[in-house]
């Protein structure tokens, strides 16, 4: 039996605001496990980004554990939890956050440069995603070269470029026609099954919730599973 590789016990977010505390998890509990994609759903502000957040290490949740891969990451300093999130995180954003003087092929490699990995096998890595994603033929395009749905996709390849063990989605499709978020979604979930990563989405997409593993409607600081074929809020 495999183990998760992202897990939440108890998991509390609270903000403080000008009038008081504002506390938007209550106590999540949460496994994604190898090659499983989660949809996260809810209305705007019930908490997803708070909740990608502190999955992805970039925020402390203010009460809780979080294990990434077994490993208790509260009890980091900043530099183990840097190393974590360049190694075992990949993170996929509503706009893609390219870099517009770079060709697509350099955009994925950059993490990859980042994490220490050699020029010309970053881009060998980069080659061999990008080609994964159906973009083989869009290597050297700049982003302003590419349509909507081939940007995102180079998005998703740069998350999983370097292999990550958890992959983070907020609304990855968010920006782009149905059709086009139906395409992007497809090419994503393929190579999530294919790799083994595990997968948190956060969606306002129902159509693309229903394709996905499982889901959770976050709902007054609580996760409620949604049975399948019934995604709704
Ligand atoms: N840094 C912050 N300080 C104070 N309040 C915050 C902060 N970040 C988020 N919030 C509040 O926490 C709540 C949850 O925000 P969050 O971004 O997690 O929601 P969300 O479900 O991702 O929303 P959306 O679907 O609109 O992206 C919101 O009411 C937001 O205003």
């Amino acid at each position: 039996m495999s183990k998760p590789v992202f897990s939440a016990r108890g998991v509390t977010r609270t903000y403080q605001t000008g009038t008081g505390g504002l506390t938007v998890l209550k106590g999540v509990d949460l496994d994604v496990m190898p090659g499983e994609v989660v949809g996260l759903i809810g209305p705007s502000g019930s908490g997803k980004s708070s909740l990608l957040h502190a999955a992805g290490l970039l925020e402390h949740p203010t009460s809780g554990a979080i294990q990434i891969d077994g490993v208790d990451v509260g009890g980091l300093g900043e530099r183990a939890r840097t190393h974590i999130r360049l190694n075992s995180i990949g993170f996929v954003y509503q706009f893609h956050h390219l870099l517009p003087e770079f060709d697509a092929r350099d955009n994925v490699a950059l993490p990859l440069r980042i994490a220490g990995v050699k020029q010309a096998d970053a881009r060998a890595r980069a080659e061999e995603v990008l080609t994964q994603l159906g973009l083989g033929e869009r290597l050297t395009h700049q982003p302003g070269q590419l349509s909507g749905g081939e940007q995102q996709r180079v998005a998703v390849a740069r998350a999983l470029a370097n292999r990550p063990r958890l992959l983070l989605a907020d609304e990855p499709t968010g920006n782009l026609d149905p059709a086009t978020s139906q395409t992007v979604f497809e090419a994503l979930h393929a190579l999530v099954k294919e790799t083994g990563v595990a997968a948190l989405i956060a969606t306002h997409n129902m159509e693309l919730a229903g394709h996905m593993d499982r889901v959770f409607a976050l709902k007054d600081g609580h996760l409620e599973e949604r049975p399948a074929e019934s995604h709704e809020y």
